[in-house]
């Protein structure tokens, strides 16, 4: 990893701003004490993970079980001590301490109840100072439960092997089962154990769609302690959709019919389907809609024929409007250069048939109500209604806005974090190894200046004001990263929506890849991109998400020579024939950089009574040439420029540049 050079010297006015928080030498001496030592740790784990298409059952049981680490950290402790299944019933309690503490109390007594909680205390206690022990004490003691604040760290900071804190500690914990809160003791020290396993978190793209409730995600995304996330194609959608375009709109409700995924919609987000459902019924009444039969799995496979038929036709509907608007936007930007993509006013309706890139298809469905063939991508009024009250409800669900904020705040569309490049999609290349250009908003841009340009534009289509050029390009551009031309979140040259729904022939239906996804195996390619990011030397890499990896043909996750990492392992059920894994955690901690792979998750029931876990294999793909430590790190950069505007501080108190103030 890479420190940057040292800071310039910091102005006077700069100094008597930090003499306020650090008035004396003392303060200011004890500060630079508590960094360094700081800096001397082992730098924090990072966890990355990506594509987890609203699994947040899945999901929930990685965080919970750190991707393995809790079971890793309780077989260290105990392998030589307790048997196979204690410790699968000591790493469940971490994971669903309430749910765990439910089953367990059922069938015993007050006297055997109380006996489990004091043997699942002292052994929680240990898993807790095993994983703190490598913070220190003051960030340890910021992560603590308030409630609980001053007996946790009582308990983890006494020496067991002296007599007379053995009394002292045995007392404490007979005191929280006497006084009955032992079950919330439990609860609060698993949380602890959760949270410094991973010190921090990076979500790399697409939380939404495909699988039930992205909205439960992001609201564990919300509370998580130390998390960052980069642009999905699937998360720009919905960003889109929450900004107010109508096409983004329409290509959610689309997608999520289309997979009968409506939950996180209508009880996620509270956004009722009843105008289209009306709709669809009425203008669609004596339509063929055959083409739109929405995908049954699960619980879904129960819906009776009226629920599929009215499913197909709000499915139609809203992808003609869809069809619709997406061609108003490559009219009203020619810049995208996706006239190609114009396929409405091709249709010959007579022979029904369609003329695409030169090749004529037959139509599985050439029967549209709504489409006027002079002007077909005009909405008709009923569409025009049903589309602005859609809309209206994504902007005024509060729950929405309040995710797609959160998407704005903690997201982007890449990160350059410790070393490494963090990137959903791709870098848009040409085959000829050279970065595609870009000619949008007048100029051309490629590689890192066009992703910045990228990510500031996706902001405009949420923060600048309604109705201005600004806003309604800025929501125009958030759809051309979803669907757009080799955009960076999509990654490929075409989305055939169209052809898929209309044409049997799968010939029509490819949708070729940016040349990145073949020039990433090229090392030489991969250090060139990474340049462009600062990054250069051998523990540099870009972590890639979106292309699931068919680990079943025995593609490989690592490319370039283990300079690139693709993460995406199909952690979306819809994904899992494909790669035969149900997901990656990437894992990099002060000692090297691993890659665990999970199975399938079969539901939280059958983790909590019959301790099911998922992570299956650990790879170790790379070890650091030694621990790295924090002061090698981004925090470390910071931190040490903490320390040098100190001594800076410290100088300016002893030549009286700067005043002591004693009182404060
Ligand atoms: O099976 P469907 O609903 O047609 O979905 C396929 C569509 O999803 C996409 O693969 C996009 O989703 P992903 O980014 O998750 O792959 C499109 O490229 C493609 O057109
Ligand atoms: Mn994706």
């Amino acid at each position: 990893m890479k420190r940057e050079a040292v800071s310039p010297a910091p102005d006077l006015r700069y100094l008597q701003m930090l003499s306020r928080q650090y008035p004396t030498v003392q303060a200011a001496s004890s500060e630079i004490i508590n960094l360094r030592a700081i800096l001397n740790l082992p730098k924090g784990t990072e966890h990355f993970i990506s594509d987890l298409h609203g699994e947040y059952e899945a999901f929930v049981h990685i965080m919970n079980s750190a991707s393995g680490v809790v079971r890793e950290k309780v077989d260290e402790l105990f392998a030589a001590s307790l048997s196979k299944y204690d410790r699968d019933e000591l790493s469940t309690l971490i994971y669903y301490p309430e749910e765990k503490l439910s089953l367990v109390s059922r069938d015993k007594t007050q006297e055997e109840m109380e006996e489990w909680y004091r043997i699942s205390l002292h052994r929680l206690i240990d898993v807790c100072r095993l994983v703190t022990s490598k913070y220190t004490r003051s960030k340890v003691r910021k992560a603590l439960p308030r409630e609980y604040s001053y007996i946790i760290d009582e308990l983890l900071n006494s020496n067991y092997e002296f007599h007379n804190k053995r009394e002292y500690y045995e007392n404490i914990i007979s005191t929280i089962i006497d006084i009955d809160r032992a079950g919330d003791f439990v609860v609060a020290v698993c949380q602890l154990i959760k949270r410094m396993v991973v010190d921090h978190l990076h979500i790399v793209g697409d939380v939404f769609d495909r699988g039930p409730r992205a909205d439960v995600i992001m609201d564990y995304l919300i509370d998580h302690h130390s998390v960052d996330i980069q642009w999905g194609n699937h998360d720009v959608l919905w960003m889109g959709a929450a900004t107010g375009s109508r096409t983004l709109v329409a290509t959610v409700l689309s997608n999520s019919i289309h997979y009968n995924n409506l939950e996180v919609i209508e009880t996620g987000y509270g956004i009722s389907l009843r105008p289209l459902a009306i709709f669809a019924h009425d203008v669609y009444k004596d339509t063929d809609c055959s083409c739109f039969n929405v995908k049954l799995t699960g619980d879904a496979a129960k819906y009776n024929e009226k629920d599929m038929m009215l499913s197909a036709k709000m499915h139609k509907a809203i992808t003609v409007i869809l069809f619709k608007l997406e061609g108003q936007k490559i009219l009203r930007n020619p810049e995208f250069g996706m006239e190609d993509r114009l396929l409405l006013d091709k249709i010959d309706y007579e022979r029904r048939c369609i003329s695409i890139g030169g090749v004529e298809y037959q139509l599985a469905d050439a029967d549209f109500p709504t489409v006027d063939r002079d002007h077909p991508y005009d909405l008709s009024p009923e569409e025009d209604e049903v589309i602005n009250q859609l809309t209206a409800s994504f902007q005024r669900s509060e729950k929405l806005q309040k995710h797609i904020r959160f998407l704005y705040s903690k997201g982007g569309l890449y990160k350059v974090y410790n070393g490494n490049l963090l990137l959903h999609g791709c870098i848009p290349m040409a085959s000829d190894g050279t970065q595609l250009s870009f000619s949008l908003g007048g100029k051309k841009r490629s590689g890192r200046a066009f992703l910045d340009y990228a990510e500031a534009v996706a902001r405009q289509g949420y923060y600048a004001k309604p109705g201005s050029d600004e806003r309604q390009f800025g929501m125009d551009f958030l759809w051309f990263l979803w669907a757009g031309r080799n955009s960076p979140t999509f990654g490929r040259d075409r989305m055939t929506t169209f052809e898929r729904r209309l044409i049997k022939d799968e010939g029509a239906w490819t949708e070729p890849k940016n040349a990145y996804y073949t020039l990433y195996n090229d090392p030489a390619v991969c250090d060139a991109l990474l340049k462009e990011f600062d990054l250069e030397g051998p523990h540099c890499h870009i972590i890639n998400g979106h292309m699931p990896v068919k680990s079943k043909k025995g593609e490989s996750p690592i490319k370039g020579g283990g300079r690139l990492i693709v993460i995406d392992g199909g952690l979306c059920k819809a994904y899992q024939p494909t790669t035969g894994i149900a997901g990656y955690t990437l894992i990099f901690n002060s000692e090297c950089l691993r890659l665990v792979s999970h199975k399938p998750f079969d539901g939280k029931e059958n983790a909590v009574r019959e301790n099911r876990d998922i992570a299956s294999s650990s790879e170790v793909f790379e070890r650091m040439d030694n621990k790295i430590k924090i002061s090698e790190t981004d925090i470390g950069t910071t931190l040490q420029r903490q320390v040098d505007d100190l001594k800076e501080l410290l100088r300016a108190y002893k030549t009286g540049l700067v005043k002591e103030d004693h009182r404060a």
